[in-house]
């Protein structure tokens, strides 16, 4: 049977009687099956799974189907299912289900889509690499012995090794965009605030956006498309009209187009993705597009205020996972808690992996009475320069164009193990490219761009401004 790797094969099939949702979705459980190695899905729905693909295949046949028919995705385990295990790759939420479902996920529901699992992530979204998961780690379907990125790892890795069409993950700094990069997937991060966060389990709430992960743009666009809009129950939602983004084009004339000098230059680039990136320019050029490098003088704080800002929210928004109200209550008879105070603190010691109490550390620290303004205050401040050059460069230009990540897919334990945990913030320079238009709130997608000698994936990035979506996608798919 075909492997479909665009939405709209699955569709011309199931109309031309050629193929039926229940087969499609036996295909990707046999898919999943066989590739349980990459540790991908944390959970398999397939008795829901078959029951939603007939009910589904006769709806097809009296015609009353929704637009996402045959359209079979698997969701980032951050994303609320109602009657469905949620765990963020955390152990603190063991035999947490979900009290209701996360308006994204319902809305695509209402449009038919088969959900086939939930997938693996890093613990509460923070990593680079999906090696911080209590699942285990995702591997890389290009090469095995390399990490898929994070957080969203195990929905770039479904995507890439064709166990569902599509995955919807979550971006807080890179999380959606860079395990798209190093699996050869689109992934796209829109304006913060164009998705409803209902139902996401937070991260740091004023980063946090819930984007696609697709094989093509245009089923990353379709996606956008049917998740977006008003929504009583997120108040961050923008209530800007919603466009057809899987109908965009671009405007008839030639574009401004930046690009970032150091994506080229820095020698911290690995050179296959320099050419990449290169290449990409040359063809916009030769297009008739305007491309001109640009510089961030701000580019050496985005991290710091990433960090600072998106630990501090961590700290506030882990709060409620305490070992009483839900999840894991540590219960061990050797050290028994014996007060409130120590349960809490058991629980959550024993509960949290070692990066996510090192974050809830920093960000309880930033937020200190002694050093809220050295930190937090600081950082808030630097957020809005980063957020005005941002808004001076899109005065000029339409897009910003850079590597989606300074190097291909690294070896699983590179960064965290050995001599490498001297240096917990090469990890992080995973996301110097991506947190950008986190920082700043602006949609960004990364595009397949080839692969290096070694046929690992490389990505490109492309932002636009807020609310820019539809020429976004629109450039991404002539690219
Ligand atoms: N959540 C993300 O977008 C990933 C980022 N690497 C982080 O750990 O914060």
């Amino acid at each position: 049977m075909t492997l479909y790797r665009n939405f709209s094969n699955v569709q011309a099939d199931l109309s031309n009687g050629s193929l039926t949702c229940q087969q499609l979705v036996e295909q990707y459980l046999v898919r999943i099956d066989e590739n349980r190695h990459l540790n991908a899905f944390t959970e398999v729905y397939a008795t829901e799974a078959r029951q939603q693909a007939e009910a589904i295949d006769q709806k097809l046949a009296a015609g009353t189907a929704g637009r996402l028919a045959g359209m079979v995705v698997g969701i980032k385990d951050v994303l609320s299912y109602t009657g469905h295990g949620v765990r963020a790759g955390s152990k603190i939420l063991d035999n947490f289900t979900a009290q209701f479902t996360a308006t994204a996920v319902q809305r695509l529901l209402d449009e038919d889509v088969i959900i086939i699992g939930r997938q693996n992530c890093d613990e509460f979204a923070m990593g680079s690499s999906n090696e911080n998961s209590s699942f285990g780690p995702v591997l890389n379907a290009a090469d095995t012995s390399r990490v898929p990125g994070g957080s969203s790892g195990g929905s770039a890795v479904a995507v890439q090794a064709g166990l569902c069409l599509a995955s919807i993950g979550s971006d807080t700094g890179g999380s959606v965009r860079q395990p798209a990069a190093f699996c050869g997937v689109v992934g796209l991060k829109p304006t913060y605030g164009r998705i409803s966060r209902w139902g996401l389990i937070a991260y740091a709430s004023s980063f946090d956006c819930i984007g696609p992960i697709a094989n093509t743009v245009d089923d990353a666009a379709l996606l956008l498309e049917i998740m977006a809009g008003p929504d009583a129950f997120d108040s961050t939602v923008s209530s800007q009209p919603v466009s057809a983004y899987s109908q965009a084009t671009l405007p008839d004339r030639p574009l401004r187009i930046a690009y970032l000098r150091d994506g080229i230059e820095s020698s911290g680039v690995d050179p296959s993705i320099r050419e990449a990136t290169q290449a990409k320019i040359d063809a916009l050029r030769k297009a008739g597009h305007t491309v001109e490098p640009v510089d961030i003088s701000l580019i050496k704080y985005l991290l710091p205020t990433y960090y600072i800002l998106t630990t501090a929210e961590a700290s506030s928004n882990l709060s409620r996972f305490d070992g009483v109200r839900y999840g894991y209550r540590s219960l061990s008879n050797d050290t028994p808690a014996l007060d409130l105070l120590s349960l809490y603190k058991k629980s959550r010691t024993e509960g949290f992996g070692a990066e996510v109490r090192k974050r809830i550390l920093l960000g309880t620290f930033a937020l200190s009475a002694s050093y809220y303004d050295a930190y937090y205050t600081k950082a808030q401040q630097v957020r809005r320069l980063i957020r005005q050059e941002a808004e001076q460069l899109f005065e000029q230009y339409d897009f910003l164009l850079s590597p989606t990540t300074p190097t291909p897919a690294f070896r699983l334990g590179e960064k965290t193990g050995g001599s490498a945990n001297d240096d917990p913030l090469q990890m992080y320079l995973a996301d110097i490219f991506t947190v950008q238009a986190n920082v700043v709130g602006y949609p960004a997608i990364s595009i397949p761009a080839g692969t290096d000698a070694n046929g690992l994936p490389i990505g490109i990035q492309l932002m636009a401004p807020p609310f820019a979506e539809e020429a976004l996608v629109a450039l991404a798919r002539k690219m």
